[in-house]
């Protein structure tokens, strides 16, 4: 058991996926996985492992923003020997063609977060995806014809932004879409010589203004975590 995790030793997966939501964490759980046992619920932060395709496998949210995502993405990887992290997030599209449900496979996540530049006294880290996860999840969304755009993503500190010109210079530089938590993942990753890879859903558009409604965001996504399950499984 760590601090924010209650699992014993072994009721974690070495593969977890990492949804914000918690509730989606149960959704993905109870929809998808053979046997689901919630092995935590502390801060109601809620974590399940099960089995897909004879594959064990875990599901933990992670809360909203980096600062939070580190604290599980830390405990996972430090205290219960987890190897493989895929994010299953929500994001506002930044370009006209990241349209609403299309899926984001972040290669690498810009931030305006100062945890790495703290980390590594001010050097520009370039947190970036596992290769050979990338390539299977493209392979399978390619493979299911599924609208999919590979590239980089924003993570924000900040959901509602002083300076969205900041946002569309980003935009102008060809950066896909915003969330809050991929650069975190990315770089812990690397830390602890794991396996990550961001998956994101892009729940509302930042060109159109068109945006999916809260219960589409915790139970709606069914193709990425649809995908996302059939990767990991092949994958290990
Ligand atoms: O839907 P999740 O996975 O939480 O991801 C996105 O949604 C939250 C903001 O609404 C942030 O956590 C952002 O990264
Ligand atoms: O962080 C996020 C997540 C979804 N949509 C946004 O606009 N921002």
């Amino acid at each position: 058991m760590s601090l924010h995790i209650g699992a014993a030793s072994g009721d974690i997966s070495d593969i977890v996926l990492l949804p914000g939501d918690p509730l989606r964490a149960e959704w993905i759980a109870t929809t998808y996985l053979e046997n689901p046992v919630r092995y935590s619920a502390i801060r109601n932060m809620l974590g399940f492992t099960g089995s897909y395709r004879g594959r064990r496998v875990s599901v933990q949210g992670t809360g909203m923003g980096q600062p939070s995502l580190a604290i599980y993405a830390h405990e996972l990887l430090a205290e219960f020997g987890v190897r493989t992290v895929v994010r299953v997030g929500s994001c506002g599209g930044m370009q006209e063609y990241t349209r609403i449900h299309d899926l984001i496979v972040a290669t690498s996540a810009s931030t305006d977060s100062a945890m790495n530049l703290l980390r590594f006294e001010g050097l520009d880290f370039a947190p970036t995806a596992d290769f050979a996860l990338l390539r299977s999840f493209v392979d399978a969304a390619e493979s299911a014809g599924l609208r999919h755009h590979v590239g980089q993503i924003f993570s924000t500190d900040s959901f509602y932004l002083d300076r969205p010109e900041l946002r569309d210079r980003l935009a102008g530089y060809g950066v896909l879409a915003v969330e809050m938590e991929t650069a975190a993942l990315y770089t812990l990753a690397a830390k602890f010589g794991a396996r990550a890879l961001s998956v994101n859903t892009v729940s509302d558009s930042l060109v159109s203004g068109e945006e999916l409604p809260p219960e589409d965001r915790e139970h709606g996504f069914t193709q990425m975590v649809q995908l996302t399950l059939d990767t990991v499984a092949a994958f290990s």
